[in-house]
């Protein structure tokens, strides 16, 4: 993979710290990082006619940063107002000095905004990893502070990460500040990329300051951009194809009243390139054909498993959690040694049936679960708020407890793995927030497995490509209010093919024939 960018949890940061402060000519990082900001602040959200900054200085060492910030944008010539809401006596040393520092160039300091005063720009440097809101909860006059800067409407920079937000899992329990920019220090934070982070962080712009934190930290998580997924695409096809080589996926889930869901992940299967759909569908008498997307083969369920052809199933999009899918679920665990793709209900099924998560523990073909946070919960014994406050856990959880590959979708939807590595989405937005799009999602991964791609791969193209669909269609305003499932998939075939073959698709395969 081509150099993904690393994230970082705050035990990590703090290690890479002691390791860059162990060495011989330490760096004073306070000093770097308040310049680097200095630099954003100037570059991105000053102009000529635009030059009165409020700081906001906090209790730790953010803070320290923010006195630094300060002091540079006041040297450009910046007019410079800051608030200090913590004590001069119990700062560390570096923030004790940025404070001297601030003061001895004249600078002044507040302990709340000046009624009077009126800004341009607003930099956040109330707290960065080092507040855990929810062990340590945010005071009401912080919270009044963080609410009356977000009440300003001003472009507001904030240092390492929006002070309220929790750094590692990205929960911001009472407020936050949001963010125009967060310009954030030594690596990249999972709490910035998932749940309420999206909300709070803006533009995120890393400032390494000057420290290799890869070369100091082997990480664990990454972030999936674009950079990462293009390199797990699959090849053109080549001109002398058939469908044989492209899989098969089969669909089994459409019990009575929910066949929308199969149809719309075996839509999503189809258009995502796989050579054929089946759809096992678990409804009494069910229809036959999908007027709508006739390349669609339904069967009842039965038949699909008479089929020796398929290369994958996704077992889940309306499967219900009747007895019949119940004894569907647990003919496919014990005898089936296809990659599995289990969404919806089928989780829930495992999740209430104990002999049926250890049969998919020792499945030796890979199984992908795409569990959003009430299934996940489910499947791990626990509340929705447990899973959602520790992201990252329960997905890494997920994926050690059962064996599997992991999806825990929502806001910054997180891919984890049986061998520790997890990546953190960075596509999507709410107008994903729709009924059928997991459907989707477990029908485009299933195509993508058919094409060969492997399960880890699969997944993390899957989900990328998914949200970065949905992130496609805001372009022409359709969505995120009322974005359908459908459109995702059309969204996400138009972005594939671009991916796979740039604007010139229609190039390559192109037969002109000239005589001379
Ligand atoms: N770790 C590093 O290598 C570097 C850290 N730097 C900055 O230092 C920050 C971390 O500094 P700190 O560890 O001092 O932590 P913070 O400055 O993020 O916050 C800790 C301070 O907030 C107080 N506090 C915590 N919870 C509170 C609550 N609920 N209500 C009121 N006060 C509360 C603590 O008593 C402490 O004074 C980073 O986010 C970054 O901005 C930078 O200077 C660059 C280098
Ligand atoms: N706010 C959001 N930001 C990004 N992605 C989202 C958001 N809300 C939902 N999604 C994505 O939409 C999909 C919803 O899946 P799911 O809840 O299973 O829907 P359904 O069961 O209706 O098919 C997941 O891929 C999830 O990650
Ligand atoms: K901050």
């Amino acid at each position: 993979m081509n150099n993904p960018i690393p994230l970082y949890s705050t035990a990590d940061i703090r290690e890479i710290e002691q390791l860059a402060v162990a060495r011989p000519n330490p760096p004073n990082l306070m000093e770097k990082a308040g310049l680097a900001a200095a630099h954003i602040t100037k570059d991105k959200l000053l102009s000529d006619d635009k030059n009165k900054i409020l700081v906001l200085a906090g209790p730790g060492n953010n803070g320290g940063d923010a006195f630094v910030t300060a002091r540079y944008l006041r040297t450009w010539g910046f007019q410079v107002t800051t608030i200090f809401t913590g004590e001069p006596s119990k700062l560390s040393h570096d923030a004790k000095q940025a404070l001297q520092n601030w003061l001895s160039m004249g600078g002044e300091l507040y302990h709340d905004i000046p009624s009077s005063g009126s800004w341009h720009v607003i930099i956040d440097g109330l707290f960065g990893i080092g507040l855990n809101p929810a062990k340590s909860p945010l005071d009401e006059n912080y919270q009044l502070l963080i609410e009356a800067v977000n009440n300003m409407n001003l472009p507001v920079l904030a240092l390492d990460i929006p002070s309220g937000l929790n750094a590692d899992n990205g929960t911001a329990p009472s407020t936050a500040i949001k963010a125009t920019i967060t310009a954030t220090f030594i690596g990249l934070k999972p709490g910035l990329v998932t749940h309420d982070g999206c909300e709070y962080a803006g533009e995120i712009i890393l400032c390494d300051l000057d420290l290799d934190a890869i070369s100091m930290k082997s990480p664990q998580s990454w972030l999936m951009d674009e950079t990462l997924i293009k390199t797990l695409l699959p090849a053109p096809r080549p001109a002398n194809s058939h469908k044989g080589a492209f899989g098969s996926v089969g669909i089994i889930g459409g019990a009575s009243g929910m066949i929308g869901a199969a149809l719309l992940a075996g839509s999503g299967a189809l258009k995502l390139g796989a050579g054929r759909v089946y759809l096992g569908l678990l409804a009494n008498q069910p229809s036959t054909v999908d007027p709508a997307q006739p390349e669609l083969m339904l069967r009842p369920v039965d038949e699909l498993f008479e089929l020796d052809h398929l290369t994958c199933l996704v077992v889940g999009p309306g499967l219900g959690k009747e007895i019949s899918a119940c004894l569907c679920l647990e003919k496919i665990l014990q005898t089936s040694s296809l990659p599995l793709v289990l969404d919806a209900d089928a989780l829930n099924l495992i999740a209430h049936h104990s002999e049926l998560a250890s049969v998919l523990r020792t499945r030796h073909a890979p199984s992908l679960l795409t569990p959003h946070a009430a299934e996940a919960a489910r499947l791990l014994g626990t509340d929705i708020a447990t899973v959602q406050n520790h992201r990252m856990k329960a997905a890494e959880d997920l994926a050690r407890n059962f064996n599997c590959s992991v999806v825990l979708k929502g806001a910054g939807s997180i891919c984890a793995f049986p061998n520790g590595h997890c990546y953190l989405n960075a596509s999507g937005n709410p107008g994903l927030s729709s009924a059928g799009t997991g459907d989707v999602l477990s029908g485009m991964t299933g195509a993508l497995l058919a094409q060969g791609l492997t399960s880890e791969n699969a997944l993390l193209l899957a989900v990328y490509l998914h949200g970065a669909a949905a992130d496609a269609l805001l372009e022409t305003l359709a969505g995120p209010i009322g974005m359908t499932a459908s459109e995702i998939i059309d969204s996400a075939r138009h972005l594939l093919n671009q991916w796979v073959y740039g604007h010139h698709a229609r190039f390559r395969y192109s037969h002109a024939h000239s005589i001379y």
